[in-house]
């Protein structure tokens, strides 16, 4: 659950990472608007402090000027005051009293006069803060001023005349002075008026300056203002929407919580289900390293959630680099991976799990973790085993059955194009082995195919192949030959050598030595022009032609043998088809006794062949054996024979004959052989007692307890047992006594020189002889001249059948032929 915690972190952490940005991108642009508030907060302060200096130097030199200005109204009064002398004498005629009054008063005057020149002078020198406006007015005020003591001067001037008119008594003259000084006095007093407008004009302008620069200033602080009320609400604005942000984030990370505490209890429910799982599940992260870890996968790898958890899955879990490798690759581009996994765990023991992988991407499709879903199969890969040991193992011998081989020929077929190699096959097939089956029992037979199995593995290469096919029949396929077919053919030839006398060695099967041979043969083949099939059979001609040359040796298939096994795949074709057509027919060939009369008759199969007319036996019977066609055939004969019987018995020339037919090997060892006689005795009609079977000796070596049993049961029915070709098989003395048998019949091979060949004339009478010792009846056949019948009947033969009588015979020829002879015996 410890992972299911750190992942809840981290995915609050995820969430919480998602939202910062915005939240810090609202926090920064509020600190800057408060940073910058509190800035124009200063400025503005620092403004209206400019404002309150501004007031104040403007009132200071408002004030000045007002100084100045009525420094200049003093001095009205005191021009008044040098003014007045010269009116005052003309009541006093006190000359030199009012002439030192007014002395006294100029004096005064022209101090005054003189201080506000030097503050002009000093305004002037300071008046560059000033407007040019100012600047003008200022000089021009000190123009005025000037002007203001020419005027002075001129009315003391006038003044002093006066005076002087007084001091000399003539006071009309001074009289008539009277209104010029009156005139000086009123330009000095004009002059004075203009200082004064001047100095009103200049404070005046001085306060508009003030004034306009105040309101510049004012402007500007409401420009500001007005900014800062601006940044101020934004600050405000944005404040309220950081505060709203921040509560909708604490809202938005409480749902977080709350989702991620349901999630979490989610989850703790699903890791105990998981726990519950049989498969093993495990997390973790894009470094490899685990974060969850079920229950399965303690029991799984053998180590507990406390070891596991953290570790790296790589080493724990994964092993195989370059499988991990081809995942990660699969993860990336898929997102999904799915294998079978083998790894070894601590204790030693080996895993196979089927595994799932699955990459989990969080919300930003980044890769985040792994979940692998593992599932053991060990036990399934074990029963797959099992099952394919069974499906493509041959259970005794261990080694590849038929199926698992022809797929491995088809496979190196499949690549024959891309392969230049010559390949081979080679059918083994054990001589004699179903005599050592019968004779030493199967527990030998299957030991004796076991010690062959390991001898084969032991002739080849690992990357070859030895398969067995089924009985005794053992195939190896041999790949990676020379690309020159001469050279693969020596290859091959050497190999079959080693396998020959290899399987010539001597076997122990259970305290028994034995000595078996083996027959092979070897089709070599390249590129993928052949079909399995076709290969298959050649192998098999091959080894046919080794059986052929005596056994014990090996033969290659060659064109020639191609063509023959055609001619015979044609030939197997057209007899299917012609059994299907009913194109096969009987005829009879009469079995004479001793005294010439017939006594019965051979039924001969005859195959009337649409293009090539009458077929015989000698060309088909054996293919038709090898290929299981002799059961349709046998028993199409048997019937057709027996119907033949029925004829018969409707004549009297015919009716006490007796019927003999051919049963091959293959038609006797049937299971329902006998069933299947009865059936068709039964569906004919015919008397059993005109039934006489001809079997060979070969047959009945094989199973001898089931051949009697056979025999005494068709015996018993009334049909009669006879023993064709006598002579050319085992002619065992000791089998032939227990045999239920009516008859021997001596191979034509025998007769055929019995009277130029001593051996084949002993042979002849030795098997009379021993017809009569075992009180059987004897028939020789292929008797074609009277010498040689007469020399049998001499010896003792009571029955013959040959040329010397008759060939065979079409039904209506043979009817006709009995009919004459029985007309000629009368
Ligand atoms: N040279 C020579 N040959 C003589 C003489 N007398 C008889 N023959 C031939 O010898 C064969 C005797 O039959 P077989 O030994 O049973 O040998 C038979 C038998 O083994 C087999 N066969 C024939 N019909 C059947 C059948 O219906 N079923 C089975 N299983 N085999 C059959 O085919 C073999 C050959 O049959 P056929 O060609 O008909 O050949 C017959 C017959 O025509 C003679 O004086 N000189």
């Amino acid at each position: 659950m410890d992972s299911f915690e750190g992942e809840s972190a981290a995915n609050l952490a995820i969430s919480a990472q998602s939202n910062t940005p915005r939240t810090t991108r609202w926090h920064r642009m509020y600190f800057f608007l408060a940073g910058f508030d509190v800035l124009v907060v200063v400025l503005s302060v620092l403004l209206n402090h400019l404002i309150v200096d501004t007031y104040h130097r403007s009132i200071k030199a408002n004030q000045s000027w007002v100084q100045q200005l009525s420094s200049y109204s003093t001095l009205g009064s005191l021009a008044s005051d040098v003014n007045a002398p010269g009116n005052n004498v003309f009541d006093t005629h006190d000359v030199e009293s009012e002439s030192r009054n007014m002395t006294a008063a100029l004096h005064t005057f022209d101090h005054h006069l003189a201080m506000a020149k030097q503050q002009l002078e000093a305004r002037i020198a300071n008046q560059a803060e000033h407007s040019a406006d100012i600047q003008a007015y200022t000089i021009a005020l000190k123009d005025e001023v000037a002007e203001v003591d020419a005027a002075m001067v001129e009315m003391v001037k006038e003044a002093s005349l006066i005076f002087s008119f007084f001091r000399q008594g003539k006071s009309d003259d001074a009289g008539k002075r009277m209104a010029t000084m009156d005139r000086k006095y009123a330009m000095l007093l004009a002059s004075l008026a203009t200082v004064r407008e001047r100095v009103g004009q200049i404070q005046s302008r001085l306060l508009e300056e003030e004034l306009e620069s105040v309101e510049e200033l004012r402007r500007i602080e409401y420009a500001i203002m007005v900014f800062v009320l601006m940044m101020v609400s934004a600050a405000v604005f944005y404040g309220r929407r950081i505060k709203r942000e921040m509560e909708a984030h604490a809202a938005e990370r409480d749902g977080y919580l709350a989702v991620l505490r349901a999630s979490e209890r989610q989850f703790r429910q699903q890791a105990s289900l998981l726990d519950k799982a049989q498969d093993a599940i495990v997390v973790h992260d894009m470094e490899n390293r685990i974060l969850y870890w079920n229950k399965s996968a303690e029991r799984l790898y053998g180590v507990t959630r406390e070891e596991a958890l953290g570790q790296s899955a790589a080493e724990l879990i994964y092993q195989d680099h370059a499988a991990i490798d081809a995942a990660n690759r699969s993860l990336a581009e898929t997102g999904d991976w799915s294998g079978e996994v083998t790894l070894r765990r601590r204790d030693g023991s080996t895993i196979t799990f089927e595994s799932h992988r699955t990459l989990v991407r969080d919300e930003n499709a980044e890769p985040q973790s792994v979940l692998s879903i593992n599932t053991d199969i060990s036990h399934r890969k074990a029963a797959e085993q099992e099952v394919n040991r069974l499906a493509f193992y041959d259970q005794l011998t261990g080694l590849a059955n038929r199926r698992l081989m022809l797929d491995r020929l088809q496979h190196v077929l499949a690549g024959g194009m891309r392969n230049p190699h010559t390949s081979a096959v080679i059918l083994i097939d054990l001589d004699n082995f179903k005599a050592l089956n019968d004779t030493l029992g199967h527990d030998r037979g299957d030991l004796l195919l076991q010690q062959v199995a390991q001898r084969l593995s032991a002739c080849i290469r690992e990357s070859d192949t030895v398969a067995r096919l089924g009985g005794d029949e053992f195939v190896v396929l041999l790949e990676g030959l020379s690309e020159n077919p001469p050279d693969a053919a020596i290859q091959a030839k050497a190999i079959g050598e080693k396998i020959l006398s290899s399987l010539n060695i001597s076997y122990h099967l259970d305290g028994y030595e034995h000595h078996s041979t083996p027959s092979l043969g070897i089709a070599l083949f390249q590129g993928q022009l052949n079909t399995v099939d076709d290969i298959m059979k050649r192998a098999d001609l091959a080894m046919y032609r080794a059986k052929a040359a005596g056994r014990n040796t090996m033969r290659f298939f060659d064109p020639e043998m191609q063509a023959v096994a055609t001619a015979r795949a044609r030939l197997e074709a057209d007899l299917r088809q012609g059994l299907q057509d009913k194109d096969l027919l009987l005829h009879f060939q009469p079995q004479v006794n001793s005294a010439g009369r017939i006594i019965g008759a051979e039924a001969l199969m005859r195959w009337q062949h649409p293009e090539r007319g009458i077929v015989f036996p000698a060309e088909f019977v054996p293919l038709a054996e090898e290929t299981g066609l002799i059961l349709p055939l046998g028993r199409w004969a048997l019937q057709a024979a027996c119907a033949q019987l029925v004829a018969w018995a409707r004549h009297p020339d015919t009716a006490r004959l007796v019927m003999a037919v051919n049963v091959s090997a293959r038609q006797f060892h049937h299971p329902d052989f006998v069933e299947e006689v009865l059936t068709v005795l039964r569906y004919t009609g015919a008397d059993p007692k005109k039934l006489k079977l001809e079997l060979t000796e070969g047959m009945l070596v094989e199973d001898m307890e089931g051949t009697v049993a056979k025999m005494v049961e068709l015996k018993e029915i009334g049909i009669g047992l006879s023993l064709d070709d006598f002579g050319t098989g085992y002619s065992s003395l000791s089998y032939l006594k227990s045999l239920p048998l009516d008859q021997l019949k001596i191979d034509q091979s025998f007769i055929r020189d019995v009277l130029i060949d001593p051996n084949d004339a002993a042979i002849a009478c030795a098997i009379v002889s021993l017809s009569h010792i075992l009180g059987l009846s004897v028939m020789a056949e292929g008797v074609e001249t009277e010498a040689q019948r007469s020399f049998l009947v001499s010896h003792g033969c009571q029955a013959f059948q040959g040329y010397l009588f008759s060939r065979p015979l079409a039904p209506e020829q043979f009817r006709q032929y009995v009919h004459e002879r029985v007309m000629a015996e009368n």
